[in-house]
């Protein structure tokens, strides 16, 4: 540590310890205005002033330390983020407060980035992962494997620098079989649908279209990755009824005739893979286009920060909000995925999933 680490070092200590002192907002400003960094993660536990802040559940002094630009994404050393610490003492206020600072830097950063021509950075969750679970070219090049686990569940795999990633898990049957029936259900069409779904993967979601009282009239699959449609041509979907494969990335067919011309769809579902949110917020912005009419219904694998409850709400508001840009309205619905440890779900898998509720999102035009 050269000089001027120590005397920062030295700054943040004291300033995490007078807010957690209590000191008054007074000192804690007086503080900052002398250099304090309001960065720093303190070395005992990791955290920054804003947890130290949402500790003493203070919530005047987490609007000030929010103003000067505390950092609302830092995670200590046990992977809590301040808006978690609020979490767990219940205190709404102070969680909104966090919440909505999250909510404002991720929809700057959005706007950024659309800016930019480039799609260089993102945040927080998947920074510059350029391996095959965060970059698409990658993705598309590397080798799946299809197989069952030690738990007997249907798993479609691939392997990052020695680790299963599961592209796919047969537990989130339950998420897609409820995806189907409040995409499908109360459709006024549902006995002649005309469906879209992108990302095949072990064709769990496109079984559960498949088994609707009313099979669909038309159901259309765009899937990028030669080894899932090989599978798929393996399992007969190529001779199916009604059944249309688009062999490619979604962005090669979306503003295609095949798609526009086609009368739009009343059903749209995505669940891609190693794409990022700005990924989907594109695809976002295609579906007025796509979606048949006000009836017509729209959903997506909401599955954007979902080891950590306070990221995972930020990109459901952030979700919803942009949506909302394009015309849609959404309604959420919680599908129970808790698990008993023992189940085993993610056998020698990296985990991606961790919380105990999934929020399923319907999408629909909104009505003029
Ligand atoms: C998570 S899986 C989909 C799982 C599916 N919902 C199910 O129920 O089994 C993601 C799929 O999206 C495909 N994929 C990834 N990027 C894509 C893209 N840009 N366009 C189309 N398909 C893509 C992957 O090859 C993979 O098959």
């Amino acid at each position: 540590m050269d000089d001027l680490d120590t005397i920062a070092a030295q700054l943040g200590e004291d300033l995490i310890n007078k807010i957690l002192a209590n000191e008054s907002i007074d000192e804690i400003s007086t503080a900052l205005q002398l250099g304090a960094p309001i960065w720093y993660q303190n070395a005992a536990e990791g955290i920054s002033p804003l947890h130290a802040a949402a500790y003493a559940r203070n919530h005047d002094l987490v609007k000030l330390l929010i103003n000067e630009g505390a950092v609302w994404n830092a995670v200590d050393y046990l992977k809590n983020t301040a808006g978690d610490i609020a979490l767990s003492f219940n205190d709404e206020t102070i969680y909104k407060e966090i919440r909505d600072a999250g909510i404002r830097s991720e929809l700057l950063l959005g706007l950024l980035e659309k800016k930019s021509s480039s799609d260089s950075f993102r945040l927080i969750l998947c920074a510059e992962d350029t391996t095959a679970s965060g970059s698409s070219d990658a993705f598309l090049n590397s080798r799946l494997k299809y197989t069952v686990d030690e738990n007997g569940q249907d798993i479609c795999v691939l392997n990052v620098e020695g680790q299963d990633i599961g592209v796919m898990m047969g537990w989130e049957r339950n998420i897609m079989n409820e995806t189907v029936h409040r995409l499908c259900d109360q459709h006024p069409n549902a006995t002649n649908l005309k469906i879209l779904n992108i990302g095949f993967g072990l064709g769990i979601v496109d079984n559960f279209f498949q088994s609707l009282p009313h099979p669909p009239a038309e159901h259309f699959i765009i899937e990028a990755h030669p080894d899932v449609l090989n599978f798929m041509r393996e399992r007969g979907w190529y001779d199916r009824k009604g059944v249309r494969i688009l062999e490619g990335r979604w962005q090669d067919f979306v503003e295609s005739p095949e798609l526009l011309n086609s009368g739009g769809f009343d059903v749209i579902y995505t669940d891609t893979f190693s794409e990022d949110y700005n990924a989907l917020r594109q695809f976002f912005e295609h579906l007025p286009d796509l979606l048949a009419d006000g009836e017509s219904s729209f959903s997506f694998f909401n599955g954007l920060g979902a080891t950590n409850a306070f990221f995972y709400d930020i990109y459901t508001r952030i979700s919803e909000l942009h949506l909302a840009d394009v015309g849609l309205d959404v309604n959420w619905s919680d599908v129970d995925v808790g698990f008993d440890d023992r189940e085993g779900r993610w056998g020698e898998t990296r985990e991606y999933f961790s919380l105990p509720i999934y929020r399923l999102p319907v999408g629909k035009m909104k009505s003029m």
